[in-house]
């Protein structure tokens, strides 16, 4: 944090059940150089990272499908989501985290990843940063079913399909989770499958 125009004057915790929910109290100095006090909610749930897993032989790639309550809160009808491979860093630094969760959720221990950027997804009321990758996986890398882990409530349904059906899934809005399109359209731009 180093914006002279920006000066935090209190941080109030309004919410810290699982993740924080802080209301900041600032002054931020105008373009013609006057002070106005503000005030924004910032919503902490730490960093994340997510991974689209492809095959160029094959020309497919591995999502994933699970229920996502605060989409279920606002139109979408029953809640499942279909996502690229993604989680909390947690603990972990972003490739430790991804090889992890790449394993839990699709079954698929990565040899190589491959870092694409970082983003903020709502920068106006999320801190999250996302780290993106990608990765070739093969049938050779498979130790597991995926799924998730039971201990934290996951239930998630791993899909295999072709890259092509994918970029369409996203013109009909059956894909319409944005990390999971960044990544699509990423590997559609710099032509990573057919
Ligand atoms: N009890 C409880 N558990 C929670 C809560 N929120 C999350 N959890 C637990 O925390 C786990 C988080 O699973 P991860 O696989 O690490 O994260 P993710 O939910 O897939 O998040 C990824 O996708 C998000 C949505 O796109 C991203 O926001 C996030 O950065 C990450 O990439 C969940 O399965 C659940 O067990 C909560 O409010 N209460
Ligand atoms: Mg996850």
């Amino acid at each position: 944090m180093n914006n002279p125009k920006v000066k935090i004057k209190k941080i109030t915790n309004l919410s810290n059940d699982w993740y924080t929910l802080d209301k900041v109290n600032f002054d931020y100095q105008l373009k013609d150089g006057t002070w106005q006090n503000q005030n924004r909610e910032s919503y902490d749930r730490g960093d994340g990272a997510c991974i689209l897993l492809f095959n160029s032989k094959k020309g497919t790639v591995i999502l994933t499908k699970q229920f996502r309550m605060p989409s279920y809160l606002n139109g979408n009808d029953d809640g499942m989501s279909i996502e690229v491979c993604a989680g909390l860093l947690d603990e972990d630094d972003p490739i430790t985290c991804i090889k992890k969760e790449a394993e839990e959720e699709t079954g698929y221990l990565l040899d190589k990843v491959k870092k694409v950027f970082v983003i903020y997804s709502t920068p106006g009321a999320v801190t999250e940063k996302i780290y993106y990758f990608v990765g070739e996986y093969n049938e050779d890398m498979k130790v597991n079913d995926g799924g998730g882990l039971a201990s934290e409530t996951e239930e998630i349904e791993v899909l295999e399909m072709p890259f092509k059906n994918a970029l369409e899934m996203i013109k009909t809005g059956e894909i319409n989770d944005a990390k999971t399109v960044i990544l699509l359209q990423h590997a559609a731009i710099e032509k990573l499958l057919d």
